[in-house]
């Protein structure tokens, strides 16, 4: 008989990730599907939800080629924090996904600021409820039923009751983690509260697998469906941080800082927010800077070319704050804050080197910035995403720091929502309760 198995979905912008694990948080599996890139018009920034699904199912068929899909105890999905989409009463979209990175709901945004208190998460043109309350204006969208996040889309498709989601995607919703509710003013912003999904923590058993897909892909009608978190938060878990004081950076196409507290830490004006994830906060913030202003100037192979090439203990004396495009979210959120890239030097190296030390900086005044709002300041920082394999720029990022820098063994966010697959099992005994703290969630 084959061991029990337990599968973390990712989904990002640009593809579909799966990871398999065993009961001991081995992977024995892994897959990916590549999707197309989305479609931009300046702020405009969309994607066709059913892309993802083809995705999914692509990638899921690719990993049962190599291991038994009928093993399969458990799954929970990750996706963009803040990419959304409003579905009909049967989960059928009606709008493109509004992506993360969208930035057209300024007016909603400014609403938004007038109306939320301090300690809410959904600042600024990017969050989720700026972009709810964009598209609930919309004449096409009066037979909306739910507005659901990338990963509850997915969740549904999979078997899920349509209108559930996850505290961690709702956080940019306007979700009010402490209280565990919908809070009062968002009436205030006039949101169609009868649009907002079903919030459960991460990691709360909430169905299992549709009998279609039972058939299709061959997984057990048993297979339970756990409720999933962030892209960035399955990352963080990924890595085993979890004790307060832990900290991890995403370096994806953004970059992202977590670090765990006992204490949940918001501030509109740094652009600071904190996620509840088990006993503890993941306090900490997204900066529009990241590995997407390299794609802008680099393909990948000049990035794996000039890599080992770099001189990080020689300094470029430029001060680039690298941005894809004007606006930033933290450690300055400042919707027209602009790039600065010049002046390029003719080496191409010393360009790439100084876009990472720019980004560096940026890191570094994270970190003091959450520390400044009463965060421990990291004693080290684990290290994920697609720039973590740059031994140069770990350096860079040591110098500036000043404190241990270190990649992680797992670093996909796919591996993290498999952790939480398998924790989801094993701590709830059936039940629907989620786990009490971190290392056990
Ligand atoms: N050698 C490298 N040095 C720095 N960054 C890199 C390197 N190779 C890839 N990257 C960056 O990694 C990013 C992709 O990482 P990934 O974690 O897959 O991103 P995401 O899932 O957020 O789109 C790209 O934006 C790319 O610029
Ligand atoms: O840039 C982003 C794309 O996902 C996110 O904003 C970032 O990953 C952090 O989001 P969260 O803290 O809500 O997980």
């Amino acid at each position: 008989m084959s061991e029990d198995l337990f599968l973390g979905i990712d989904l990002g912008t640009s593809g579909c990730r799966v990871v398999a694990i065993n009961e001991s948080g081995a992977a024995v599996g892994r897959s990916h599907a590549s999707l197309p890139p989305p479609q931009r018009q300046g702020e405009i920034i969309e994607q066709d939800p059913k892309q993802w699904w083809q995705a999914v199912q692509q990638a899921l068929r690719s990993l049962f080629a190599s291991v038994p899909a009928s093993a399969v105890r458990a799954l929970a999905v990750d996706g963009t924090s803040g990419t959304v989409l409003l579905v009909d009463a049967k989960g059928n979209p009606l709008t493109p996904a509004l992506l993360y990175n969208d930035s057209r709901s300024r007016t909603e945004a400014q609403l938004i600021a007038e109306q939320a208190p301090p300690n809410s998460g959904a600042f600024g043109a990017t969050s989720s409820l700026a972009k709810l309350l964009h598209l609930q204006a919309r004449p096409e969208v009066r037979q909306a039923a739910y507005l659901l996040h990338q990963a509850d889309w997915i969740a549904f498709r999979l078997g899920a009751k349509l209108g559930l989601s996850d505290e961690n995607n709702c956080l940019k919703t306007g979700y009010d983690p402490r209280r565990r509710e919908w809070p009062a003013w968002l009436e205030q912003v006039r949101t169609r509260s009868e649009l907002l999904p079903s919030v459960v923590p991460p990691g709360t058993i909430i169905g299992t697998v549709h009998p279609a897909h039972v058939k299709a892909l061959g997984l057990s009608p048993k297979a339970a469906l756990v409720a999933g978190t962030t892209d960035s938060i399955a990352a963080f878990l990924a890595t085993g941080a979890g004790k307060p004081g832990d900290a991890v950076t995403s370096l994806g196409s953004t970059l992202a800082l977590k670090i765990a507290s006992e204490h949940p830490l918001f501030s509109a004006k740094y652009g600071v927010y904190s996620h509840r994830l088990g006993n503890l906060w993941l306090a900490g913030g997204a900066s529009n800077s990241g590995g997407a202003v390299l794609r802008q100037y680099f393909t990948q192979a000049q990035l794996d070319e000039m890599t080992p090439q770099l001189r990080p203990e020689q300094p470029t004396g430029l001060s680039y704050y690298p941005l894809p495009a004007q606006g930033e979210r933290f450690p300055i959120p400042d919707f027209q804050y602009p790039p600065r890239l010049t002046p390029r030097p003719p080496d191409d190296l010393i360009f790439f080197q100084a876009i990472l030390e720019g980004i560096a900086r940026i890191e570094a005044q994270g970190y003091r910035q959450l520390q400044a709002l009463g965060a421990p300041f990291p004693q080290q920082v684990r290290t994920t995403g697609g720039g973590a394999h740059n031994p140069a720029w770990t350096q860079i990022r040591e110098q500036m720091l000043k404190v241990p820098v270190t990649i992680a063994s797992e670093t996909e966010a796919a591996y993290g929502s498999a952790l939480l697959a398998q924790r989801a099992l094993t701590c709830s005994s059936g039940a629907t309760a989620p786990c009490p703290d971190l290392d056990n969630l």
